[in-house]
């Protein structure tokens, strides 16, 4: 389902502190819904019976709102409660992934036996619900981490010293090793979701954080999941990922891309300014993968660092079933460290000396120049899924007032209980296991050049995607029936790539599942640039009739809608309307607290959203701030 803010009203009477009003209530059965405002001072009671005092909100992204907070009793504020409307997916697979995977004692103990100091994995402390407003919310606590290292890529024109480059990636790689073990891949590492440790101290170490796309791999066959394709932060999607397949290696690849923008190049697919149509951005990935080598030369002016090219041509050889080669790619980065002369220990540095910011990119042979300018930001809008479950156990207490902040009614959920285990499990091993064979062998890389559709200028200028809406005269029912992502993707079915006929005739899953297909068909927005996408099933199953048939509207109409409406939207920048306004506070509204609107612009985002327009069911949501989507039918809005 897609995700939604709240109307204006509600976002209002939220900031307002104001205690619950009934009238600003969100409607359960909407699109996703950003979380109602905690306010400071309020004390949330996990289900261990442990109570958080809310601090200030430290953050938000694409989904929740994350607020420090301290344990009843303690004076420090050294921990975080991010929390999310139960209808959203993300927060329920992030805690779960936590739940299963990711306990403190798991985690120490996979240091110990690899013999690390430190390892970037976060762990969860608590989790509960809270009633805000009259709408549920999932919240999670999670140690208080730094600034994200984002910051610091803007900070230093989109590059890092390459000591740095090489130090986090060491990091993310002991990450991976961990997630890895528990049979869980990230999929959306990014300088966003990379955060320091919090204080002084922490700057030794970075965290990976953000699980919210975590699932399972698999080493089973390599079956294309249409509800899965594209999943991610379009920037350093995977070529699996885009494909909707879980695998360790497309972990790898996400390192990869990023390491190669850390060093100040430009990945060609932002280059060529094409990421709002991810058929695009897969396809260039593929063809930029396939002959890694030359492809990296093209990017640099100089020399292409020999650590990331060795790298790279490590990951653009492993098959999707395999495990990597943890070892082998730590002494990648370790030996180039060594070369330098730099210890892999101490603060992580992220100022560029003025030697290398004079130029540019660092390479293992020398320092290259900057290649051209930053694209513009370009961003990437895509809708998510959200829906109604009930799954979790609650429990909340009023908070005391404390100093400032006004006292909160918040009211006790009904606590129930095991079924929220059952139903994370089932929801989580709902991820692509079964599978066919690989595509990325170089038959079916051929396979896949052969399907991949061209896009032709007249297709451009409506939609730059692949439409099979538009390929075929059926009506916008037999349309949605009779096309599959895959089908259309690769042109013709009979050639789909090894993967099985079934799966290249079989009718959109989106129609039947309720939700949006962030499918090749589908464009994205251009407002906000680098967000991840979720076209995902992991969100439990909305009840209500009334939200199938709007998804499934929503979905048949998507391709046309999106298009017409983001172009508007730039439009309606340009003449400064109020709609324009409006919609530019509810994206700032989703907008870290302490990034600028400057530095969101260039940062890649996690999420996208579609919106739905204020319209006949008084849902009252607002106008979307990237991109709107009608109801139903093609068309103007
Ligand atoms: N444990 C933490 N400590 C400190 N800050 C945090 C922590 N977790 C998250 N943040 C801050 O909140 C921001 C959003 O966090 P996170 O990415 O987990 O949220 P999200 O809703 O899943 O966002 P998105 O999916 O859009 O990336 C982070 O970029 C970071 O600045």
């Amino acid at each position: 389902m897609p995700r939604a803010t709240k109307a204006k009203a509600a976002a209002d009477g939220a900031a307002g502190g104001g205690g619950p009003k009934k009238a600003a209530a969100p409607k359960r059965n909407k699109l996703y819904t950003m979380p109602e405002k905690i306010a400071e001072g309020t004390i949330l009671t996990d289900l261990s019976k442990a109570q958080w005092l809310i601090g200030s909100s430290i953050g938000t992204g694409g989904f929740g709102e994350i607020y420090s907070a301290s344990r009843v009793g303690e004076k420090t504020y050294n921990y975080v409660v991010k929390c999310e409307p139960h209808g959203n997916g993300p927060l329920f697979v992030e805690m779960h992934f936590y739940m299963r995977n990711a306990k403190l004692e798991d985690i120490k103990r996979f240091q110990r036996e690899r013999g690390l100091k430190a390892i970037g994995m976060p762990y969860m402390i608590g989790n509960g619900s809270v009633e805000l407003k009259g709408t549920k919310h999932r919240f999670i606590v999670m140690p208080r981490y730094g600034s994200d290292i984002s910051k610091h890529l803007l900070a230093n024109g989109r590059r890092f010293p390459e000591e740095t480059i090489y130090r986090l990636a060491l990091q993310m790689l002991d990450v991976y090793e961990f997630i890895h073990s528990c049979g869980y891949v990230h999929a959306d590492l990014k300088a966003a979701n990379i955060l320091l440790g919090y204080g002084k101290e922490g700057n030794s170490q970075a965290y990976l954080v953000d699980y919210g796309l975590a699932s399972h791999y698999t080493t089973k066959e390599f079956k294309p999941d249409p509800k899965k394709m594209h999943n991610g932060t379009i920037e350093y999607t995977s070529r699996d990922a885009h494909l909707g397949v879980a695998t360790m290696r497309a972990d790898f690849e996400i390192l990869g891309y990023n390491i190669i923008e850390w060093s100040g190049v430009q990945l060609p697919w932002v280059k060529d300014n094409i990421l709002t149509v991810p058929v695009k951005v897969q396809k260039a990935k593929e063809e930029f993968m396939a002959d890694v080598t030359h492809c990296l030369k093209t990017l640099y002016s100089k020399d292409v660092p020999g650590p990331i090219a060795e790298y790279m041509k490590y990951v653009a050889k492993l098959e999707y079933n395999e495990k990597p080669d943890y070892e082998k790619c730590r002494k990648i980065f370790s030996t180039a460290l060594k070369t330098m002369k730099v210890a892999n220990t101490g603060d992580l540095r992220f100022t560029i000396s003025d030697n290398n910011n004079k130029s540019g990119p660092s390479t293992s042979k020398g320092r290259g120049k900057l290649l051209g300018k930053r694209a513009a930001a370009t961003d990437t809008s895509v809708e998510m899924f959200a829906s109604d479950d009930d799954d979790d156990d609650v429990i909340f207490e009023e908070k005391k007032p404390v100093k400032k902040a006004p006292q909160k009614q918040l009211k006790t959920v009904t606590k129930r209980s095991p079924k929220t285990i059952d139903s994370a499990s089932r929801l989580i091993k709902s991820s692509p296991r079964n599978a066919t064979p690989t595509l990325r062998s170089s038959p079916e890389m051929k396979t896949f050049n052969k399907l991949t559709p061209k896009v032709t200028p007249a297709r451009k200028r409506r939609s730059t995607s692949f439409s099979p809406r538009k390929a075929t005269r059926h009506s916008p029912l037999q349309k949605k029936l009779r096309t599959t992502p895959r089908d259309t993707a690769y042109g013709k079915s009979s050639s789909t790539p090894s993967t099985s006929t079934s799966h290249s005739t079989r009718s959109t899953p989106i129609a039947t599942r309720a939700n949006i297909n962030f499918s090749p068909a589908i464009s994205l927005s251009t407002s906000r640039h680098g967000k991840t996408v979720v076209n995902d099933n992991t969100t439990p199953v909305p009840r209500t009739g009334k939200t199938y048939e709007f998804n499934f509207e929503l979905d048949v109409s998507m391709d046309a809608n999106v298009i017409v409406n983001v172009k508007r939207k730039k439009k309606a920048a340009a003449a400064s309307t109020n709609t324009d306004s409006a919609a530019k506070n509810s994206a700032k509204s989703m907008r870290s607290n302490e990034e600028t609107p400057g530095d969101k612009r260039n940062t890649p985002v996690t999420r996208v959203k579609v919106r739905k327009l204020p319209s006949d069911d008084a849902c009252g949501s607002p106008p979307t701030p990237a991109v709107t989507v009608k109801k139903s039918r093609r068309g103007v809005s």
